[in-house]
């Protein structure tokens, strides 16, 4: 049986990257989950598993941000004696990365190659604004859409209500409202997925993540532990908690439920999640206004008339002066390691 990975995301892009790599024994394939090293993977064939190649080794000690993760597409390579190793990331199209806690802020990444970033928040308890507003902005950060989930709505009164009040955390995000409970506003979450399109959850453990993943995959059986076995040892019988592959098409990412998440910042995420500050910012009379006391800041004059929450202003501040501090040390770390050499990445396979 096989299994086409268009369904997946494929496309003539990862297809031409790939093109160079492809001989006799090698093979691609979408990473599904990885534990401790050994990946996951779906491949034309079915679902097989493979150890990390030296290339891709030397590359993890190099920046564990090129550490192979759910969603990621790779280069597969077979070898006489059954094993099967992973030799190549390809460049990843969207990344979901978080600082680590570590000293050195390095990243982390959650997801790759995903079309849309569902922040997903329960209604209830109420909806927490701090951490809506970082999440946010690390989905904007991505490179996909961002998309923003409140949870459980079959436990709150009116949920419409503070679906309104979530909205002004999150300018240019659709804000969608569901209960998989009642079984509403699933049809919705449904346009972002479909043949070739991949959703990531991303949010606190408890929000809810794995029921939307659950009710998205419909039955309980995932058409990947119906593919035979890549190995013909036949069938996983693991619950593939990470990448969940659906009966329609497409694909959906549930990433590990995550307490506190820093942001790395490097793409602008933070300024597209503060949208809202940003365009008033740029009206401000000076170019280096402060918003505090300057003459013509458009920012204080919002937040008179009301129309800025004042609370977005501080998190704006928060979370900036935070990406700086970060930064910073990010850079310290790069000039020590610059006097590395780095090796080089194209002789693999
Ligand atoms: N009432 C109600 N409860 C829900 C709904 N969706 C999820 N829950 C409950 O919320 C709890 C947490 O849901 P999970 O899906 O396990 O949350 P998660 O985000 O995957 O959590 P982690 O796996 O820890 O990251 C479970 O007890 C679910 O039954 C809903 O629509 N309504
Ligand atoms: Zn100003």
């Amino acid at each position: 049986m096989s299994y086409h990975l268009s369904q997946l995301g494929w496309d003539e892009h990862f297809a031409s990257l790939y093109h160079r790599f492809d001989r006799a024994d090698a093979t691609p394939g979408r990473v599904l989950r990885t534990d401790r090293g050994v990946c996951t993977v779906l491949t034309t064939d079915g679902v097989t598993r493979a150890t990390l190649g030296g290339s891709v080794m030397i590359d993890v000690a190099r920046d564990p941000a090129l550490m192979p993760c759910s969603g990621d597409w790779v280069v597969l390579r077979r070898w006489p004696d059954r094993r099967t190793t992973l030799e190549l990331v390809l460049p990843r199209r969207t990344t979901l990365i978080r600082r680590t806690a570590d000293k050195d802020a390095s990243g982390q990444v959650l997801a790759a190659n995903m079309n849309t970033v569902a922040v997903v928040e329960p209604i209830h308890p109420e909806p927490d604004d701090a951490r809506v507003e970082r999440l946010l902005a690390l989905a904007w950060e991505s490179g996909a859409d961002p998309l923003l989930v409140l949870t459980k709505t079959d436990t709150t009164r009116d949920p419409a209500a503070i679906a309104r009040q979530v909205a002004a955390l999150a300018p240019g995000v659709p804000v969608l409202p569901v209960s998989v409970q009642r079984g509403a506003g699933l049809a919705e979450l449904r346009e972002h997925v479909g043949p070739g399109r991949t959703l990531a959850l991303l949010g606190r453990s408890g929000a809810g993540k794995s029921t939307l993943a659950n009710a998205l995959a419909g039955a309980t059986v995932m058409p990947v532990q119906a593919i035979r076995d890549a190995d013909g040892k036949g069938r996983h019988t693991t619950a593939y908690r990470n990448l969940v592959v659906l009966p329609d098409g497409g694909a959906v990412i549930d990433t590990p439920g995550i307490r506190g998440v820093g942001l790395l910042d490097t793409e602008g995420g933070l300024e597209r999640a503060f949208a809202d500050v940003i365009d008033l910012a740029g009206s401000c009379r000076f170019d280096d206004c402060r918003h505090d006391t300057e003459p013509g800041c458009a920012v204080q004059a919002a937040l008179a008339d009301g129309s800025l929450p004042p609370r977005r202003l501080a998190s704006w501040r928060k979370l900036r002066r935070e990406v700086e501090v970060e930064s910073g040390r990010r850079s310290a770390r790069l000039s020590r390691s610059r006097r590395i050499p780095a090796p080089p990445s194209s002789r693999l396979l």
